[in-house]
């Protein structure tokens, strides 16, 4: 179901209480704990520990509190206002292309690219161009439909939430549009990387309306954010 975009509840309840940043699990997470700090966010210690079953965590300013949410769901929970600011990579971004975020900073972790990837065995052996539908399995439906349409290619993508590597040798589709960071799962499935269609690092976003209506307070943080960047 699609909510409304900016929930003016949740927006509200937000001018009084404690601005809420959604951080991603998993292995952003753990690359973000010096930003964090060197930001002044010192969230309670089990944030990371991903055995908790808690997901919202106090940090020691009561003004900020943190949620740890899945990666896709970082952009989810930002663009509709449930939380105020949020960090996440460009590949989330890109794909769902949210109006309602505003990514002001880079913070340079989470280092990777988008790329497509094929069989080692056929690489090469056709030419793209001449292709008039394409099966590509992917995470990122958006972003290998907007790629193969600029090149005139129609890809009826497959939707796959993880091991995309496995789908060309399965049969379930020729290419794949996937993150590559050291290639070393490509190389362990018999794949190669033929294109790149994006790199990819982590943002700090930020939901625009509650930029609007706090202005001082959502500024203070993309401030402090900032400042943990400075060499
Ligand atoms: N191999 C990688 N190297 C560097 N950054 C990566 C890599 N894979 C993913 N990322 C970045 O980390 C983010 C989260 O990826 P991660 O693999 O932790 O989540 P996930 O397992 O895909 O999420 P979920 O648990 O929802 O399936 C991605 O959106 C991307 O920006
Ligand atoms: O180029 P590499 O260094 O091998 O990294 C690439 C892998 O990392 C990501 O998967 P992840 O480890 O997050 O697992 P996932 O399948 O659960 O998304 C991505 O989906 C690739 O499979």
């Amino acid at each position: 179901m699609d909510l409304p975009i900016s929930n003016p509840d949740a927006a509200e309840a937000a001018g009084t209480g404690p601005i809420i940043l959604a951080l991603p699990k998993g292995r952003i997470l753990s690359e973000l704990g010096p930003v964090l700090a060197r930001a002044g966010i010192h969230p309670a210690p089990d944030y990371t520990d991903e055995d908790s079953r808690r997901l919202r965590f106090e940090t020691s300013d009561p003004s900020l509190d943190v949620v740890r949410v899945r990666p896709f769901d970082v952009a989810t929970f930002v663009a509709h206002g449930a939380a105020q600011i949020g960090i996440c990579g460009a590949d989330v971004l890109m794909e769902f292309d949210y109006p309602e975020i505003y990514a002001p900073l880079d913070l340079g972790i989470g280092r990777c690219r988008i790329s497509v990837a094929e069989p080692a065995a056929t690489a090469g052996q056709d030419d793209p161009s001449r292709w008039s539908r394409l099966a590509v399995a992917s995470k990122y439906p958006n972003v290998a439909q907007r790629h193969y349409a600029a090149r005139g290619v129609q890809a009826e993508v497959v939707h796959l939430n993880g091991a995309m590597e496995l789908a060309p040798s399965l049969g379930l589709a020729r290419v794949i549009v996937d993150l590559v960071q050291t290639g070393s799962t490509l190389k362990a499935n018999g794949l190669i990387e033929t294109e790149v269609i994006a790199h990819v690092t982590s943002r700090l976003i930020v939901n625009r309306t509650a930029l609007k209506t706090m202005p001082e307070r959502i500024g203070a943080w993309i401030a402090r954010f900032r400042a943990a960047l400075a060499p």
